[in-house]
């Protein structure tokens, strides 16, 4: 059996999940489905006594939820996309219908209603196909359910409770997250698993196939597709386009086994041993376009061949400002473009074919511009622009990634291979040089900005009326937080150099005169006073003799009750995922990422308690803490 003919339909269309949920885009994701996120403004409301089954529920807010994304977008931007991907997770028990709990008393509602009992889960979801006739939107909606049946065990008050206090009920279904420490609960789970994280991934594979390989005169055997159609089935039904028999351009799963394969193959190469050769083997098309069969790519390892090629792509396409070219007068073509940037044309012809390849920008008749995603995140205005970012990653990151194999020997950082300069005297140019502090803020800005909903509300923040951002820099967090709680204050404290430089990332609107902007240095100077402290992105840049000052005097100025919330990548604790913060680490700062249960230890080590952590699926994750009353 090979998975992938069925999404390789899709590897040609403008595909969109239709979904918030960072589990439904991570299932997706890691089976290679390229697709954009346009998360649904559908509200969650209609009547469920109007439904004969919970499912039947499930399944029109999943066809709704969907609909209003392909409206919206077929509205606002004039191009429809092809496929839009709604669903929708509910919990059954005893007849009722289980949510997301709205608070934590909810939450305790619905977990004591699962306790010791088996539930159902039903996930909804619908297919939207879209087409644009006469400015007309018309679609075609495919739907389906699963159900996966899980029973928890009989778990105790506490136990519920210190669970619903870790945040993670919140906001899944039925207010527990299977993937994740609500794994704990469950005694059993019959039928599919990742249903109950939030996405029936091989139902939605069968019904592709149902819709892309209908059965033919080939195939009548095949009334249903109970199993996705095999290496045979594909080659018989081949409609001629070449994603459907040709691998070349399979992205490939992102779990490797020690062989580097796929882990879809790797499992069932173990399954089902008498077919190990056809599973190993995939059709690749030759020159006459006959179908023939080749040793499967170790596609994941050759993905991460070119990564570094790929990297550069999209690094020097940002410094030359393409994309902004493109958001401001696209579709362009690559002469024009070439002669906007002052480029060679066959050069920069490459570049965007490169990019187009990538999935950054649209090729078509008219000539190239940018998908909507990279309108959003990777021009210099973007309203999430990483463009800082990947400027920082070009001029920075990539002269120290290329001293890597002498920064591994060493196990130092390669400032001075890199820049020809010592990490003290690089800071002194930062202080210096107006355009490199200006880059580094920029870059800070972009992730900052980008996380800041999810930090903000990772956790119920209401309690507190002021705050003091240590390290804040431009306040994208701060400004995020004023919105998100209008009695908030914020101070932003950082140096001086800094504070003199924020002008240009304020932004207008309500609540800014929330946000004050104070200079100092945390490691010396007294830190203004706040019931909430918030340490974003700094405690893995410092070594740990930094750290104990740092937290010390934060620790100090804490009163009994009042809260820290520190803002990292959380590592699992076996400290190797997510590849982002270990990647990072290869920088060899001198600091380093920690795992949930370090920063445990760490804060408490200075007098906080009922360390929560939440992961959040975003690029930063949230950690608060209470300081404790001090001991009698
Ligand atoms: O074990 C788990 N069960 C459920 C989840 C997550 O729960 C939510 C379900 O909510 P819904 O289907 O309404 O989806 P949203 O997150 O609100 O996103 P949409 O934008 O699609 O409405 C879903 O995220 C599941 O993944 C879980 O994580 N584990």
């Amino acid at each position: 059996m090979v998975l992938n003919p069925v999404l390789g339909k899709l590897v040609s269309k403008r595909v969109v999940l239709a979904s918030a949920s960072p589990r439904r885009q991570e299932i997706l994701t890691n089976v290679g489905l390229r697709f954009e996120v346009v998360p649904s403004w559908f509200k969650e409301t209609l009547e469920k006594s109007s439904f004969a089954a919970p499912y039947e529920y499930a399944v029109e807010t999943a066809k709704q939820k969907a609909l209003e994304v392909a409206n919206r977008m077929h509205v606002k931007h004039l191009r429809t996309p092809d496929v839009v991907i709604g669903a929708d997770t509910i919990v059954t028990v005893d007849e009722q219908i289980l949510e997301k709990p709205v608070d934590k008393q909810d939450a305790y509602r619905m977990l004591s209603r699962l306790n010791g009992k088996e539930h159902s889960v039903f996930t909804g979801v619908a297919i939207i196909h879209c087409s644009s006739k006469d400015n007309q939107l018309e679609t075609e909606v495919t739907d389906f359910y699963e159900e996966t049946k899980v029973k928890f065990s009989d778990l105790s008050e506490e136990l519920l409770w210190e669970y619903i206090h870790s945040g993670e009920p919140m906001d899944k279904a039925g207010g527990y997250g299977i993937q994740a420490l609500g794994g704990m609960l469950v005694e059993y789970v019959h039928g599919d698993f990742l249903n109950v994280v939030g996405f029936p991934l091989n139902h939605f594979c069968k019904k592709l196939a149902e819709l892309y390989y209908p059965p033919s005169k080939h195939n009548v055997q095949h009334k249903k597709y109970d199993s996705i159609p095999s290496v045979d089935t594909f080659e018989n039904l081949s409609d001629g386009e070449s994603e459907s028999s040709n691998f070349t351009e399979h992205k490939g799963a992102s779990k490797l086994d020690s062989s580097g394969m796929c882990s879809s193959e790797a499992i069932y190469n173990s399954e089902n041993s008498s077919s190990v050769t056809t599973a190993l083997m995939v059709p690749l098309e030759n020159q006459n376009g006959v179908s023939e069969s080749a040793a499967k790519l170790p596609s994941k390892i050759l993905e991460l061949m070119d990564g570094f090629r790929a990297s550069k792509a999209l690094f020097v396409a940002s410094k030359l400002k393409i994309f902004d070219h493109l958001k401001d007068k696209g579709p362009l073509k690559a002469v024009d473009i070439a002669d906007e940037v002052g480029t060679s044309v066959c050069g920069t012809e490459r570049l965007l074919d490169a990019c187009a390849g990538l999935g950054l920008l649209e090729k078509t008749t008219q000539g190239y511009s940018n998908t909507d995603s990279t309108n959003t995140y990777l021009t210099s205005d973007g309203e999430y622009s990483l463009h800082g970012y990947v400027i920082h990653s070009n001029d920075h990151l990539w002269p120290l990634f290329t001293n890597l194999e002498s920064a591994v020997k060493e196990g130092t950082r390669q400032n001075h291979r890199a820049f020809g300069k010592k990490a003290e005297d690089l800071f002194k140019d930062y202080y210096h040089s107006q355009e490199v502090k200006q880059r580094f803020m920029a870059a800070m800005h972009s992730i900052a900005h980008l996380t800041a909903r999810d930090v903000a509300t990772a956790f119920d923040l209401s309690r507190f009326r002021s705050a003091c951002d240590l390290g804040g820099c431009t306040g994208a967090l701060a400004h995020e937080l004023v919105q998100i709680y209008p009695n908030l204050k914020v101070t932003v404290f950082d140096l001086p150099e800094v504070i003199a430089n924020t002008s240009y990332f304020q932004p207008s609107g309500q609540h800014t005169a929330q946000v004050t902007f104070v200079s100092g240095d945390f490691f010396k100077d007294n830190l203004p006073e706040a019931d909430l402290y918030i340490l974003s992105r700094v405690l893995h840049d410092w070594p740990d003799e930094k750290i104990h000052v740092l937290l010390s005097k934060v620790s100090a100025v804490c009163k009994p009750g009042s809260a820290l919330l520190v803002a990292e990548i959380v590592l699992d604790e076996q400290k190797t995922h997510p590849p982002r913060a270990v990647l990072q680490s290869l920088s060899m700062t001198e600091g380093k990422q920690r795992s949930g249960s370090e920063y445990k230890q760490l804060l408490e080590k200075y007098g906080f308690t009922n360390v929560q952590i939440k992961i959040t699926g975003n690029l930063l994750d949230a950690v608060l803490c209470i300081k404790k009353n001090p001991s009698p």
